[in-house]
């Protein structure tokens, strides 16, 4: 506290009540001047929206509103008087936080406008909460939805608080985000590649996962309106500390004007109201629990849950979830009997195969809920309801470990980081110390990987036909899920086992790369431009801090030789070089796409182990993990045993009323040549083992 000796504590007093106040001040009128434009017609109601301004109210701080209403408030305010702070007393963070006379004072002060999250545990608790929270008997709030990401390294935030990173390591601008997706992830539309022989399954796949574990919180402007960062005057701006938006340079192929509109994301607050950086929140339980099927919240859980035999609401035909009713603005509905259907997530119509994914969960969910009540008919709706989440829960992250993870990051990753499931037994593998909290890196950069798999079409396959639509004209809509009496989601669902996985390259489709959320103004986003941009937001360090997180060599130049981008083709590292000044400068995203996939996996060296050590985490810091024998908690030797049974032809068998399939649908299935007639056979639906 030495730094600060010249201050008496009537003077530390003022200057941090000031810093609370002024941010106060500075937080309404951000407020007003947001009412101001919302006014004026500067920022879009979500009623007018259309795909475009979709973007922002995916990203709205939705899932908890109701309970955090303050702590987006709170998140704010903590940021904007941790900037002023570390002004007024030209210190950085941890020179604050190291004075416990600045820390007495700022918490006596800051409890006036801030609580601290508190839950209340009972370790006889047989099920998971919705929420996440007392997962950890130890540290209950680890893993609980609405929290403060984890980093796995401190961020790289201009001015050590907030500023989103935008320099290089020499001090010149970064490039632009566009020009960077411009010139590492062009994909030339003639010809899109094809990943050996994976199907489209698991790229949907990767994003119910990616949507059960993360929800990153979005600004969002007056009553929920989208804020709008282009088309203003340089003066407006700067008045608007929501806005970074992405320059695009000239001679865009695809966008003729010169800005891209792009909204940070909320400053949390902190578990313990504590001073800090900027940091981000998950909407989301980091847990994998399907809590895009169950909800995050209690609330939520009612409007999703028929409270009837442990079943989840669903519409007569027992096909859809039902229409939610504060979610109808969630997607763009072109018929009249077509609605936005209610789930625990609210992205569910993103995109035609999300939807698909989701709807077999539900179906699945009833499935065994009807099985379970017939069996046991002195439960009652709860306990069916919990068992029957459970089940579906241990099916979800059998599925994950055992079939889909091994494509993603490769065999060797899997031995390397203990995510290999057992034959049987008990694994037994929680670790009360550790956070199974998402880490905002993984989901800014590493698990953002599958944007790559994407394809330009989606496949339908009826029993007739093989049909495609157009990825860019299929966003945010359930038009193809309730085609043909509600047959459509099997179709897509189908469709996306027979089709192949875009190759896991640096490449990009222009579906997302030039068309994304396309609307009738033809008003359109880069996914590849937000990603890099989302980093840059967070203040994600650069490739080389990552490299040597997970202990891989340094870059010292762009060459591919020894000191250099030892895990790229040259042709990448080229690439990169064409855009970053120095291999430090290179943003996660790109660097870590552009590598070369490790062995028999889709991602790079660096990828891999960012996603396995997350994946790790989320085995190991998950009390209820499935193969945990926990008495209480666990599953009975038989059920395990029933759970690893599970297989992913079996639910689309059973809940896309298929005749036959191949045996693994994350792969196309074989022709059959001599040589394959064993590798991935079609079989009978009827011949799968059922349970
Ligand atoms: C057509 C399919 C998809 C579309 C349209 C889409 C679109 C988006 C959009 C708009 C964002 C937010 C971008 C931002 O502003 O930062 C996002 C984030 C993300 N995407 Fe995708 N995505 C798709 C598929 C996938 C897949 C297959 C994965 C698989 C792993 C994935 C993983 C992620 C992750 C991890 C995030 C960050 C989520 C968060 O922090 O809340 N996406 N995606
Ligand atoms: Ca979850």
């Amino acid at each position: 506290c030495k730094q600060f000796a010249e201050y008496t504590d009537e003077q530390l007093y003022k200057i941090i009540s000031n810093s609370i106040h002024n941010a106060e001040l500075t937080h309404r009128s951000i407020q007003s001047f947001n009412e101001y434009l919302f006014k004026i017609g500067v920022d879009e109601a979500p009623a007018r929206t259309s795909a475009w301004t979709y973007h922002q109210h995916y990203a709205a701080f939705k899932q908890l509103k109701h309970g955090t209403v303050s702590d987006i408030d709170t998140g704010i305010i903590i940021d904007l008087a941790t900037t002023e702070l570390t002004r007024s007393l030209a210190a950085s963070i941890d020179q604050l936080a190291a004075c416990p006379r600045i820390v007495d004072i700022w918490h006596k002060l800051i409890r006036l406008r801030c609580n601290p999250t508190s839950v209340k545990c009972f370790p006889g608790e047989r099920y998971r909460r919705l929420t996440g929270e007392c997962n950890n008997l130890k540290y209950p709030l680890w893993g609980m939805a609405g929290r403060a990401e984890r980093r796995f390294l401190p961020p790289a935030y201009m001015d050590g608080v907030s500023i989103p990173r935008q320099l290089s390591v020499d001090g010149h601008p970064l490039p632009s985000a566009r020009m960077v997706s411009n010139i590492v992830h062009r994909q030339d539309p003639c010809c899109p590649l094809r990943e050996r022989d994976l199907s489209l399954y698991v790229m949907q796949w990767g994003q119910m996962v990616d949507h059960d574990v993360v929800d990153t919180a979005g600004l969002t402007g007056a009553e929920d309106s989208s804020i709008m960062c282009c088309n203003i005057s340089v003066k407006l701006l700067e008045k608007r500390p929501e806005c970074f938006p992405i320059h695009i340079p000239k001679g865009d192929l695809h966008f003729p004007s010169d800005c891209m509109n792009f909204v940070r994301n909320l400053p949390a607050k902190d578990d313990w109201c504590r001073f800090g950086f900027r940091n981000q929140v998950n909407q989301a339980t980091s847990f994998l629990d399907a809590s895009f099927l169950y909800g995050q919240t209690p609330t939520d859980s009612k409007r999703i849950r028929a409270f009837e035999r442990g079943m989840l609401r669903m519409t007569p035909n027992g096909l859809f979830p039902p229409p939610g009713s504060s979610d109808t603005r969630s997607c763009q509905v072109e018929s009249k009997e077509h609605y936005c259907m209610k789930s625990g997530d609210f992205r569910i119509h993103v995109m035609p195969g999300l939807t698909s994914v989701q709807v077999m969960f539900l179906r699945e969910h009833n499935r065994i809920a009807f099985i379970l009540g017939k069996l046991n008919p002195l439960w009652n709706d709860e306990d069916i309801y919990s068992e029957a989440r459970k089940i579906v829960i241990g099916q979800l992250q059998h599925i994950t470990y055992a079939y889909w993870l091994p494509y993603i990051v490769g065999p060797d990753r899997i031995i390397q980081y203990g995510l290999r499931v057992l034959k049987h037994g008990y694994a037994n593998v929680y670790d009360d110390e550790i956070d199974p909290t998402i880490a905002n890196e993984f989901a800014v950069a590493p698990f953002r990987f599958a944007h790559t798999l994407l394809q330009d079409t989606v496949p339908y396959l009826t029993e007739k036909a093989a049909l495609t639509f157009r990825s860019e004209d299929m966003f945010n809509k359930p038009t193809l899920a309730f085609s043909k009496e509600g047959r459509g989601v099997s179709y897509v669902g189908l469709g996306l086992s027979q089709a192949p996985l875009s190759k896991a390259d640096e490449k990009v489709v222009t579906a997302v790369r030039d068309n994304l959320f396309k609307d009738m103004h033809g008003r359109s986003l880069d996914l590849i431009s937000l990603n890099i941009q989302r980093s840059r937001d967070h203040a994600v360090p650069g490739y080389n801090a990552w490299r040597k997180f997970c202990g891989l060599p340094y870059a010292f130049h762009f060459g591919t030789g020894p000191g250099g981008l030892v895990d790229h083709f040259p042709e990448n590292a080229k690439k990169l070089q064409a855009v970053y000044r120095h291999p430090d400068d290179i943003d996660l995203f790109p660097g870590g796409l552009s590598e070369i996939p490790m062995p028999g996996g889709v991602v790079g060296p660096l990828f891999s182990c960012i996603i396995s050590q997350q994946f790790s985490n989320l085995k190991r810091g998950d009390r209820f993990y499935y193969e945990n024998g926990f008495k209480e908690t666990g599953f009975t030797p038989a059920q395990l045993d029933s759970i690893r049974t599970t297989s992913l032809p079996r639910l689309m068998c059973t809940h896309f009323h298929l005749n036959r399939l191949q045996v693994d649908p994350f792969r196309l299935p074989n022709t059959f040549t001599i040589f394959d007639i064993f590798t991935n056979v079609w079989y009978f639906c009827s011949v799968l083992d059922f349970h």
